[in-house]
């Protein structure tokens, strides 16, 4: 299965976090070059499921505006920012989400109280999420042009740019999984059910994170096919070791890399051959922590970029990743039921964030 094989190990660095560099993925490179690429990329998915891209192809100053972009919008009043607020319930999942509204969790069951019980503890983050103007199931939420000028014109723009080197990487990894149809994966994602989200963590006095009375984004895998992030120098991302059950490796941020994570759609369509690791977001590093008498954390911004595949994509094992040794583990499902069952928990109508205050 797959062109990897064996037990080789990709270069371990920054933790245990692999680093890929795609320049040489890029054109004019030499099909051995690309293959090298692949090779490396997949190995990442597969023993970590995270990985740094370098080189990726977005340009430093279009992620510098994309991080200004970010920090313009969450400095706006609530008031402001609550004039393209997040539609009530699970849905649709675009506009702005004030601190509190959602809560990250790995519970996919249907039991409310459960769900209850974990919101016991709220997300400390705002975000903003941004689709295709051309999605009609999830409709873009925007702020009048007003009161942040140049902002979807700006997102518009960007949310294709990540979605070109999205392209590229699924091309990567069909021929690193040992697809013989390297637009296989492409097929299914025509880039119209991405999602791009600006997320900012507001600084919050380190006791409330140490006392666990909040959090700042608890453990959970992805929904989406992978996710690529972009983040800021604050550190906090963790990533599950795959190795140690129960331990997390620090996502060290890279300056200009993307850091890119398969998602549970790609895990079930490998078979579990690419892992979907959870992960989570906590205190900045020991170092960094505290800030000012009240040992407030630093206010950390990331920017993830879930690639997703097609609503009715239906996602099924490929045939490359089974054989008699890997018999199928999950039923096909499609994108949309998916999402669906993992959504439901992460919000709630605003009548039940009323009663639950
Ligand atoms: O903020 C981050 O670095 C991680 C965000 C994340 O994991 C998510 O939004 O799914
Ligand atoms: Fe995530």
């Amino acid at each position: 299965m797959g062109s990897t094989g064996g037990d080789r190990s990709p270069d371990i660095v920054s933790g245990a976090i692999p680093i890929v560099d795609f320049s040489r993925w890029h054109t004019n490179t030499s099909k051995a070059d690309q293959f090298s690429v692949a090779r490396d990329l997949t190995d990442a998915c597969r023993t970590v499921g995270f990985v740094y891209i370098t080189n990726h192809g977005l340009p430093q100053p279009l992620l510098d505006q994309a991080f200004n972009a970010a920090k313009r919008l969450f400095s706006l009043t609530h008031e402001e920012k609550m004039q393209a607020p997040h539609p009530d319930g699970p849905e649709v999942h675009r506009g702005y989400s004030f601190p509190g509204l959602e809560k990250v969790s790995q519970y996919a069951g249907g039991d409310d109280e459960v769900g209850e019980q974990l919101r016991q503890v709220s997300d400390c983050k705002e975000s903003y999420e941004i689709g295709s103007e051309e999605n009609s199931q999830q409709p873009n939420v925007w702020l009048p042009e007003a009161t942040l000028p140049g902002f979807r014109a700006f997102t518009t723009e960007f949310y294709w740019e990540c979605n070109k080197v999205a392209l590229e990487i699924l091309r990567a990894l069909a021929m690193g999984i040992g697809l013989e149809d390297p637009e296989y994966l492409l097929r299914y994602h025509s880039g119209h059910n991405n999602q791009l989200r600006l997320l900012h963590y507001p600084p919050i006095p380190a006791a409330e994170l140490e006392s666990r009375s909040v959090a700042r984004m608890p453990a959970h895998s992805d929904w989406s096919t992978m996710t690529m992030l972009f983040q800021d120098d604050c550190g906090g991302l963790e990533v599950a070791d795959p190795r140690t059950p129960g331990k997390f490796i620090p996502a060290t941020p890279v300056k200009g890399a993307c850091v890119v994570n398969v998602g549970d759609l790609l895990m079930r369509w490998s078979n579990d051959y690419l892992i979907s690791t959870l992960h989570r977001v906590t205190l900045p590093p020991l170092s960094d922590r505290f800030e000012g008498e009240h040992r407030m954390t630093r206010a950390r911004y990331s920017i993830p970029y879930f690639v997703t595949a097609d609503a009715d994509s239906l996602v099924e094992c490929l045939p490359a990743c089974t054989d008699a040794q890997h018999p199928i583990k999950y039923d096909p499902v499609t994108q949309e039921a998916y999402a669906r069952t993992r959504a439901k928990l992460q919000y709630r109508t605003s009548k039940a964030v009323a009663a639950a205050a």
